[in-house]
């Protein structure tokens, strides 16, 4: 097992901007390079070297890429080109400005390379395998049953990623006219960046560096060989036993799609159940379906030690609710949350404050140096590339425009996509009871959809939250197969101050799951009618019998 990147790899990170023309072979794993300068040996992997990460490469690093000369003075330069990053350099060029794009790694960010793109093309192929293993429900006899070819699971994200990231290109970036850099930036002082020697002059600078994954102390850890997000699209042979530490958004759903595809999967949690954060009900459902497609949770756990074990494979010992439990696997996961990337960002010298959650910024999303402004997983608890795009909108605005806008003013949706789907918006119950807002709750379970009934998948619920004596929403859960199609209405809705009953009163087509959202608006009518006002309405038909015609 290799625990260096190879030489090619680290030169071209080392912003040479030479992509490496070998294969380089090999699982990467991490442990050793964590202890060792993020700076230098942080690197991507994009393994294996085969023709459609080549494609990826030549989109988003170029090899024969030749940075701009830099302009006198720019209006903005943005270090990072993540998701915040791009939406930030695109739109200010769009409206005019001179902007100077700065990237060590790859175009797209975590989002494209190994993040939400990587991972909803290997969660597709496990919906389709379940979706085979399932079909007898329907009637539907596959006679062989299901074999999955991983390596082709993986070349398909590959070949889809690739085809995806033309839409963050250094070509199509520079044709908006954004001056693109590669190599590590760093600020020199209130109006200078330096990118590994070449100066940047700027009016107003954005931080949009984003985050990495968290590696824990976890005893044991740095002796063992394992992966983070950063290496886990790289994998080409599925794990017989896959370990993954963390329960959150990656280690469910990672959980659920690698054991659809054949990985007996074992997730260890601190907290009792997964999803520490979402509804305790709405989490419950998806663990359900996490356990069916056999996902073994090993929660509450306590005194987690990690060993060596024969062969690469690695032995967790864990006290699970109290229960001393040792297991061995082949790969292990870390997924454990995500730590924010200021490190050689200089930050001191221009009197931007951080902390380990990230850089520091106002509701405008302004820095402690007011020339600065940050956007995206850096500065935010909301790391969503929905959020870092919206964020990067205030940051045009406010930056450029003397703006006034508020990050604190976006509605903003996630969802988790397991099987079935855990979407979220706004407060949750628990959360408006701490603020001390009166909260009505209202449940729909999906068992009350026909469609959702038709189509096998009427385990879940739709769950809104209003202010009590009004329909105003202040937050909603559901739990869907699409649930992330479906929060998007009431992310609409409470965007725009439509309360349930406007849900209510808008037609939805029959039969969809998305009725399910009119149905919770009808609940909330029939909660207005107290037992006096139907007593007061049987009255007045009852009158109204016998009133002469
Ligand atoms: C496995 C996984 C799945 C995910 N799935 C989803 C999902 O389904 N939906 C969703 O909304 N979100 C998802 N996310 C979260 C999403 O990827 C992030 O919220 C998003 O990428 C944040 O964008 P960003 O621009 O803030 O940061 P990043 O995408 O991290 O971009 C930051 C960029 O800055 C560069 N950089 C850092 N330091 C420097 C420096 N000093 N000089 C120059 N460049 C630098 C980095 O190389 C990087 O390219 C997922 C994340 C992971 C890990
Ligand atoms: N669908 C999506 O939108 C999506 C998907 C993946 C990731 N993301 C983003 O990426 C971020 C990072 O995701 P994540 O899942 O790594 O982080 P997370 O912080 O959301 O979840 C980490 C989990 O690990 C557990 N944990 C922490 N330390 C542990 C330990 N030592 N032992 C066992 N368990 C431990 C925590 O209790 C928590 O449940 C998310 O917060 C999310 O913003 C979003």
């Amino acid at each position: 097992m290799r625990t260096k990147a190879p030489a090619g790899l680290k030169r071209w990170v080392k912003g040479t901007s030479s992509v490496p023309t070998s294969h380089p072979r090999g699982m990467g794993t991490q442990g050793e390079e964590e202890t060792m300068s993020p700076l230098k040996e942080r690197w991507i992997q994009l393994e294996p070297w085969d023709e459609w990460n080549r494609e990826l490469a030549a989109l988003i690093r170029p090899a024969d890429w030749k940075p701009p000369v830099p302009a006198f003075r720019y209006n903005l330069v943005v270090i990072g080109a993540g998701t915040a990053g791009l939406v930030t350099a695109a739109g200010a060029a769009g409206l005019g400005a001179k902007v100077a794009l700065v990237e060590r790694h790859l175009l797209g960010g975590d989002c494209l390379n190994v993040g939400c793109v990587p991972s909803k093309a290997i969660i597709a192929a496990s919906r389709a395998a379940a979706s085979v293993r399932k079909a007898h429900r329907f009637g539907i006899h596959v006679r062989q049953g299901a074999r999955v070819d991983f390596s082709q699971v993986m070349e398909r994200m590959r070949r889809l990623r690739a085809s995806i990231a033309s839409n963050d290109c250094a070509q199509r970036f520079a044709d908006l006219g954004v001056d693109i850099f590669f190599g590590n930036a760093r600020f020199v002082d209130s109006e200078t960046v330096d990118v590994d020697g070449t100066r940047l002059r700027f009016h107003k600078a954005v931080i949009a560096t984003g985050a990495r994954a968290a590696v824990p102390p976890i005893p044991g850890l740095n002796r063992v060989p394992h992966l983070t997000h950063e290496t886990l699209f790289s994998l080409t042979e599925l794990p017989k036993r896959f370990g993954i530490i963390g329960a959150g958004p990656i280690g469910c759903e990672m959980a659920q799609a690698f054991a659809r595809l054949g990985s007996k999967v074992f997730v260890v949690e601190a907290a009792h159940g997964i999803l520490p954060r979402e509804d305790s009900d709405a989490s419950a459902v998806v663990l359900k379906a996490m356990e069916a497609d056999g996902v073994e949770l090993l929660c509450c756990g306590r005194d987690l030690v990690l060993e060596p074990g024969k062969g690469g494979s690695v032995r967790m010992h864990v006290h699970t609710h109290g229960r001393a439990t040792r297991v061995a696997v082949d790969r292990l996961l870390v997924a454990v949350g995500r730590a924010p990337n200021l490190e050689g960002l200089d930050l001191e010298r221009v009197g931007v404050d951080a902390t380990p959650k990230g850089v520091v910024v106002d509701d405008g999303l302004r820095t402690t140096n007011p020339r600065i402004y940050a956007a995206g997983d850096v500065c935010s608890p909301y790391q969503f590339t929905h959020a870092a795009d919206f964020m990067a909108r205030i940051v045009i605005q406010n930056a450029l425009f003397w703006g006034r806008a508020k990050a604190s003013a976006l509605t903003i949706p996630w969802c988790t996509y397991t099987d079935p789907e855990i979407a979220h918006v706004g407060l949750y119950e628990k959360e408006a009871r701490h603020q001390g807002i009166p909260v009505q709750t209202l449940t729909l379970p999906l068992s009350e959809v026909d469609r959702a009934v038709l189509e096998d998948c009427a385990e879940g619920l739709v769950r809104v939250h209003v202010r009590k004596g009004s329909d105003r929403i202040l937050g909603a859960t559901i739990v869907a197969s699409n649930a992330g199609d479906l929060i998007g209405e009431l992310s609409l809705a409470m965007t725009h101050r439509i309360g349930l009953k406007g849900l209510a009163a808008a037609i939805h087509p029959y039969p969809t799951v998305g009725e399910a959202l009119r149905k919770v608006g009808d609940l909330y009518n029939r909660s207005r009618i107290t037992p006096s006002i139907k007593r007061l309405l049987t009255k007045i038909m009852a009158w109204r019998l016998w009133k002469p015609m």
